[in-house]
């Protein structure tokens, strides 16, 4: 579904340039629902805005579906952004209207896209459990109920990508369990593929598998060591609690084989700008380099 190689974003301002991606390798199946993580600033939100169409890759590939998101126009952008995904943020304001009720809301998107359709409208609110209060208000809704609302909105013209950044980043850990369980229900049922972008690690020990992001590119990949356990209620009931329990941690390399050393293993080496690495036919050694007199 998501093919993205040696992606780079490079964002221009008057004087300065920020360098946000620089060469990330992403690929994600069709039906898939993963996470991704990293620190502030990392380029997990760059990443996820070129997937959405929200803001233009500068070099590499990326490609979603049928469209390749380096070359495509502006008027195929509107269609992708109309037909292929749907969007969900953690401040969902923008993209709800307080003073139409929970059904108008998501009944606007299938009217600006001419596909308006009342049942499929209230079944999703039926399907984020707002079935009694599709007739209320936005404003009358608590936080946690707007965000359910957001994700009805997300899924109206039936896109095949929902992308989540920090979709449960405003709520408390009840309505952020639910909104996990919807999540899994629409992957399962309607097999939307679903990218999270997530600081919450708890939300991440929930998803198959896991992606880091550092400094711009890809480091390392969490899958999960037995995929049959998937609710969270399963995992807490196993004793399950944190990602590296039910996650395997891979470090990723990329085409040319290069892969990224955590800081804080080069520090506690002393390994600054080169090792040595040795291959005794079953392991790769990497040392701080030998001192030269
Ligand atoms: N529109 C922009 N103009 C200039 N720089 C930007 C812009 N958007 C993001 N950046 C910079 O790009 C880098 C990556 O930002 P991004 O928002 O993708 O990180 P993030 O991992 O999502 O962080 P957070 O978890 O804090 O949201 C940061 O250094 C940020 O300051």
């Amino acid at each position: 579904m998501i093919s993205c190689e040696e992606l780079v974003k490079i964002y221009k301002t008057d004087d300065i340039e920020v360098v946000a991606l620089k060469g990330l390798n992403i690929s994600v199946a069709q039906g898939e629902m993963m996470a991704i993580i990293g620190n502030s600033g990392s380029g997990k939100s760059t990443f996820l805005n070129i997937l959405g169409g929200l803001d233009r890759p500068s070099a590499g590939q990326v490609r979603v579906g049928e469209w390749n998101l380096l070359k495509i126009t502006d008027e195929e952008l509107v269609q992708y952004k109309r037909n292929t995904v749907g969007f969900i943020w953690q401040n969902n304001a923008r993209n709800l209207v307080p003073y139409l009720t929970a059904l108008e809301n998501v009944e606007m998107p299938m009217m600006l896209s001419g596909r308006y359709d009342r049942a499929y409208a209230k079944q999703l609110l039926e399907w984020v459990g707002l079935k009694e209060r599709m007739g209320n208000k936005l404003q009358q809704l608590s936080g946690g109920e707007q965000q359910r609302v957001a994700i009805a909105i997300s899924l109206a013209n039936r896109p095949s990508l929902l992308l989540a950044d920090e979709p449960t980043g405003s709520v408390d850990t009840k309505t952020s369990d639910m909104i996990m369980d919807i999540f899994r229900k629409l992957n399962r049922e309607l097999g939307v593929t679903i990218v999270i972008v997530t600081h919450d690690m708890a939300l991440a020990a929930k998803v198959d598998r896991v992606v880091a992001i550092r400094d711009g590119m890809t480091s390392t990949e969490f899958i999960k060591r037995n995929p049959n356990l998937d609710g969270g209620e399963e995992e807490a009931a196993a004793g399950l609690a944190r990602m590296s329990d039910v996650h395997e941690e891979y470090v990723v390399l990329d085409r040319a084989g290069r892969l990224q050393i955590p800081k804080a293993y080069l520090q506690a080496l002393q390994i600054e700008s080169k090792a040595s690495m040795e291959f005794d036919g079953e392991k790769i050694i990497i040392r701080p380099p030998k001192a030269i007199d």
